[in-house]
């Protein structure tokens, strides 16, 4: 009836034109379908509705008006057949269940609060200056940036979960840093998927979810990732080694006692994943915006000098006084948001808004790549400029719906102070110590700008560059 409209979208003939699309680049799809049937729409693949919104109010009335509603998430097939996948997840949780309210809180103590954000300063600028100290050495070599970034974000990442790095940096252990990489790859490629593709019933027949692949993942996590740690934490706090004060991650999950191994192994890979993916991203782009803005890149480094007279080094505090490097991270969140259509949202039960019915089960996407460069709410929408940031007050709490980089409501991300603290480190540090060139001499004003779609949007090529050490602290 009238009453039980569904929000209006394309049939599913017309969804076949737009398959292919909406697998290697849904945020665009879905753009040019809320184009054509308007900011709420609703469409089937295969058997499960999807309801996507693309503007600020639509995005406001699913993820805060009614958040709770909306706060549940579909499990990536493949999860069903990883041990340990109960009660052992924040980003996938099915529901805003006690076993995710527990492990918010405990991450909100160890990692989040402001307290614990400034007790990890000192693991930041240690990581990030690892980094710097190989880039001297490297000087003049090509070298891929992208790379040694997600490294020293997963330091400072595992640094706090577990108190332990989980790449050498500095080392040549450059075999073992790939297979790694590949294991965080093919979880984020395989698991965290939000699996458009579980839905399509013809690409069903092949089997990408197999309890086999499941099982790869998770002899890798054991093996590569955490392997002996976690038994060996536990044996340790069993032997009333460590104190109760200063306890990380790690300690408080396992003196919980309610955690498998295999629960805490699985809990630290998502955390792991959720906090470096979309940070080496947003820190890639920053960089390259910056590399092929010269003009851009000028203005931050003399804030930055300017800025720092009093200190030799870079801090937080004084990169925190820097409001054009400031708006540039902003302006890069806005233009390059790491994952377009967040994280899917799943109706807990049926709801209605206004005069349409979303039923239990739907499958809810807010499209905040394409809010975020709407001309209706963005002069120069697809330009990079950070000016635009300079005497605004949006900021990243989730209150203004036209700019939602971390989400909104209920589920928005907990990390995002985390992630600016160690974007702005990061970027700072490589912008501010070094130049940087091209491989071949390339212009870099022809910088590769194409964009790949792996749940989050990633810079497609990697992020080759060649680094010199700038002069600095010549006195005038
Ligand atoms: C630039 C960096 C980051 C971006 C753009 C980002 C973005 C997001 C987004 C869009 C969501 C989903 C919101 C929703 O469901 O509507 C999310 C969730 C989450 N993020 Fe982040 N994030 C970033 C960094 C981090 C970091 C550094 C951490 C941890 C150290 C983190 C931990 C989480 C967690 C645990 C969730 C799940 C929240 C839940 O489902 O209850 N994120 N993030």
């Amino acid at each position: 009836g009238p009453l039980q409209r569904l929000p209006p979208g394309p049939n599913s003939l017309h969804v076949l034109t737009y398959l292919s699309h909406l697998i290697h680049k849904p945020h665009v799809a879905l753009q040019k379908l809320s184009q054509i049937y308007g900011p709420l729409i609703s469409f089937k693949l295969g058997d499960q509705l999807l309801v996507i919104a693309s503007s600020p109010d639509a995005a406001k009335e699913l993820l805060r008006i009614h958040d709770r509603v909306f706060s549940g998430r579909h499990l990536p097939t493949i999860y069903h057949n990883l041990p340990g996948n109960m009660h052992s997840s924040i980003v996938l949780s099915p529901e805003c269940d006690e076993s995710w309210k527990k492990l918010r809180s405990i991450a909100q103590n160890c990692m989040f609060s402001t307290k614990a954000i400034e007790s990890n300063a000192l693991i930041r600028k240690k990581k990030v200056m690892e980094v710097v100290d190989y880039l001297r050495i490297k000087q003049g070599e090509v070298v891929n940036v992208e790379e040694l970034m997600f490294a020293a974000l997963s330091n400072i990442v595992s640094s706090v979960l577990t108190s332990r790095n989980l790449f050498d940096i500095g080392g040549e252990g450059g075999n073992e840093r790939r297979v790694k990489m590949e294991v965080m790859n093919a979880v984020i490629e395989k698991t965290l998927t939000f699996g458009l593709v579980d839905y399509l019933s013809i690409l069903k027949g092949l089997d990408f979810w197999s309890k086999e692949k499941a099982m790869d993942i998770h002899r890798m996590i054991k093996l590569i990732l955490w392997g002996d740690i976690i038994r060996a934490r536990r044996s340790a706090r069993r032997a009333g080694d460590g104190s109760s004060s200063g306890r990380d991650f790690l300690d408080v999950v396992v003196d919980d006692a309610t955690f498998s191994d295999d629960q805490i192994g699985n809990l630290l890979l998502e955390i792991l994943i959720g906090a470096t993916d979309s940070t080496t991203i947003t820190t890639v782009w920053l960089v390259v915006e910056l590399v092929r803005n010269q003009e851009m890149l000028s203005r931050v480094r003399e804030e930055i000098t300017q800025t720092s007279v009093e200190e030799d080094e870079l801090s937080e505090s004084l990169l925190s006084k820097c409001h054009y490097f400031q708006a540039c991270i902003k302006e890069t969140l806005r233009l390059h948001v790491p994952a377009p259509l967040l994280v899917p949202h799943r109706a807990i039960e049926s709801c209605k808004l206004n005069n349409y019915v979303i039923p239990k089960d739907s499958m809810v996407l807010v499209n905040a790549w394409a809010i975020a460069r709407d001309p209706m709410y963005w002069d120069d929408a697809t330009t990079f400029k950070p000016e635009r940031f300079l005497n605004s007050n949006i900021g990243y709490r989730g209150t203004n719906y036209e700019y939602l980089p971390f989400g909104t409501g209920l589920r928005m991300c907990p990390g995002a102070t985390m992630a600016l603290k160690n974007i702005q480190m990061l970027a700072g540090s490589l912008v501010h110590y070094f130049d940087w060139t091209l491989p071949n001499g390339e212009d870099v004003t022809k910088m590769d700008m194409s964009e790949k779609y792996v749940t989050t949007l990633k810079k497609e090529k990697p992020l080759l560059l060649i680094s010199r050490s700038r002069e600095l602290n010549i006195t005038v």
